[in-house]
């Protein structure tokens, strides 16, 4: 049985009152009142040592081995069903897992940030932009919420960052989509948490909207926080995450962006669908690492 984080031990689901996310596992944070914080140096890589996860009799995928380094960006990626929340999931500690362990080099619950899917999270509890937002920092305002003035100014500058400044008092089932994704974006940066991991953060987002929020990502890279996106456009991928792990037929290919999605690997992911998958033509140059185009040619 793997290793998971101490997600049981009280952190995985934030004992602050009303937070729409419930359920969500370690939506914690470390000290919320210090600003972008993230001491990267401190923690080891992430490594999955052949785990296997599932549901009922059946694994969904097996003898996944990998890393995560500290600062890096991976996606993870393949069909419906092929796992990826799974494998997520299996990471915060969700599912336990039926072979291999985790290591997580030192890194508690309170480290990792979790962004689940829109359809998982209830948008109908009542609560304010402002105060979904101060929920990221349950962890310095316990339980009963003590919200000092640094806070209240803290929360305000990570709504401004994903420009939603004037809405502190609206409540969260008004905003649309993509205002809800930006919220949920602003928790995060509340959260200041070492790893994020995101499961479909663009879907349904315009290009503005998906714009802005890759160059987030792209930041919390910058000041060296671990992100793992399950993501389904690899466009996206290719341009943005090094590092991807391609779920195929229960087994994982783990590696450069540019040496798993290939279109052998991409075919074997997405089968008869994988020219659709494809990630880009010849002219579209942009690569997370320079590579050549005739990675995909
Ligand atoms: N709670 C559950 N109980 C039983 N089976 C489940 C559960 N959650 C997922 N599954 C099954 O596990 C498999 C993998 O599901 P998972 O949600 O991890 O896939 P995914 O790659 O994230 O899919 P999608 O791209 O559609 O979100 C699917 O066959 C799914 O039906």
């Amino acid at each position: 049985m793997g290793m998971a984080p101490d997600v049981d031990g009280g952190a995985r689901r934030p004992a602050v009152a009303g937070d729409p996310l419930g359920g969500a596992p370690a939506m914690t944070g470390p000290d919320a009142t210090s600003g972008t914080t993230c001491a990267a140096g401190r923690a080891g890589p992430i490594r999955l040592h052949d785990i296997a996860a599932g549901y009922g009799r059946a694994a969904v995928w097996r003898h996944v081995s990998g890393s995560f380094a500290p600062g890096s960006l991976t996606a993870i990626a393949g069909a419906n069903g092929a796992g990826k929340s799974t494998l997520v999931r299996a990471l915060l500690g969700e599912v336990p897992l039926r072979e291999g362990h985790i290591d997580y080099g030192g890194q508690r619950p309170r480290d990792f940030g979790y962004l689940p899917q829109a359809r998982d999270i209830d948008r109908g509890f009542p609560m304010c932009v402002a105060d979904l937002v101060l929920s990221g920092a349950w962890r310095v305002t316990g339980a009963f919420g003590a919200v000092d003035v640094a806070l209240r100014e803290r929360a305000a500058r990570c709504l401004k960052h994903v420009r939603l400044s004037g809405m502190e008092e609206r409540a969260i089932g008004d905003l649309s989509a993509g205002q809800f994704q930006r919220l949920l974006f602003a928790r995060l940066l509340m959260q200041d948490a070492r790893v994020i991991i995101l499961d479909e953060p663009f879907t349904a987002l315009d290009a503005p909207t998906t714009r802005d929020l890759l160059h987030l990502v792209d930041h919390w890279r910058d000041e060296g926080r671990t992100v793992i996106a399950v993501l389904h456009d690899l466009r996206q991928i290719t341009q943005h995450f090094p590092s991807v792990v391609l779920l195929a037929r229960g087994a994982a290919h783990w590696g450069p962006t540019r040496d798993i999605l290939t279109p052998p690997l991409l075919e074997q992911a997405y089968g008869a669908n994988a020219m659709f998958a494809c990630p880009m033509g010849p002219d579209d140059g942009a690569r997370p690492d320079g590579a050549a185009a005739d990675a995909w040619s």
